[in-house]
């Protein structure tokens, strides 16, 4: 039973598209991580505004709004434009504390430039190692795959963020296309398998961005069971991800097939990042 008159704790992760929220309530060490989850949102980048609306529901909910930590890779101008939104609300002069890269955090050590790398990666990579350790076995040795508005493929091995690729997520595909040539229409993708030799503009634009994202991802499955003899869990998460998973899914089975290689394993994650920073703060 959550008490209103300890408030809640709120996570933001502020992408270049959407803006996530998760209401928590960190007082009770007697409730699992799930249970601690009082509500989750997401607010396009162009209507930062509502958090005002989210955060009045959220106080009748929830109670007082005790703090509110974040990652953001969207910005100043967002971050302040969040911080002024908070800033009604938290009566403190820095309503948001945005959390920073470590060389390590529960436990596994991060070998990517930590001036250089997105929080949300980093975040995201945290998130997924806890559901990794939780659900596989206890070992880690995956893929997290991020489809937002860069697709990013990011690699741990046991204790070890090794590191990972960036390419253009599967809208940035979309529109470059069509807001670079004359004759292509913007498509959207189905949930299926791409098409091997299309014969028609739509389906032949559809088929190479599935497989341009897809093909990533199987050739870093690759190069991870080349260089440490495990084939790795996918762990996956994103607003784009349905539209290529299902070419990824009949790619690695007809590499797989062959080599006589355990079925892929593949999990969805909805929101990475705040299970990242969630499990940090508890942790701290
Ligand atoms: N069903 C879909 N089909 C194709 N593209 C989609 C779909 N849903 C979302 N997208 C696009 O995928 C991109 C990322 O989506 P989304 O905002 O959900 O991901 P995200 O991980 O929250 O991104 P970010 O953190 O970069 O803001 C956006 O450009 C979005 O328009
Ligand atoms: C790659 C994105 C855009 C993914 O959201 C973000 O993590 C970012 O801006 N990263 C900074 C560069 C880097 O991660 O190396």
């Amino acid at each position: 039973m959550i008490d209103r008159g300890l408030g809640y704790i709120l996570l933001l992760d502020s992408g270049n598209t959407r803006l996530k929220c998760r209401a928590v309530s960190l007082f009770h060490p007697e409730l699992s991580f799930q249970e601690q989850i009082l509500a989750e949102t997401s607010i396009a980048n162009d209507d930062i505004d509502q958090l005002g609306v989210v955060l009045q529901d959220y106080q009748q909910r929830f109670g007082q709004l005790v703090h509110v930590y974040g990652v953001s890779v969207a910005g100043e101008a967002i971050q302040k434009h969040c911080e002024a939104v908070v800033g009604h609300v938290v009566d403190t002069a820095s309503p948001i504390t945005w959390l920073a890269v470590m060389q390590s955090h529960l436990g596994l050590q991060n070998h990517y430039a930590l001036d250089q790398i997105g929080k949300d990666r980093w975040y995201g990579v945290l998130g997924a190692y806890t559901h990794a350790l939780a659900q596989v076995s206890g070992y880690s040795a995956f893929l997290y795959i991020s489809f937002g508005t860069a697709t990013t493929i990011d690699a741990v091995i046991a204790q070890d963020y090794v590191g990972g690729v960036i390419l253009p997520g599967v809208q940035l595909m979309q529109r470059s296309l069509f807001q670079g040539t004359a004759q292509l229409p913007e498509v959207r993708l189905p949930h299926t398998p791409a098409i091997a030799f299309p014969k028609a503009t739509y389906a032949a634009i559809e088929a190479g961005i599935a497989i341009a994202q897809a093909g990533a991802v199987m050739r870093q499955v690759q190069k991870f069971y080349r260089d440490y003899q495990r084939v790795p869990s996918l762990l996956v998460s994103g607003g784009a991800r349905k539209g290529v998973l299902a070419e990824i899914q009949q790619a690695y089975q007809e590499w797989a097939e062959p080599l006589q290689l355990p079925p892929l394993k593949l999990i969805e994650l909805e929101t990475p990042v705040l299970d990242g920073i969630h499990q940090v703060l508890l942790k701290s």
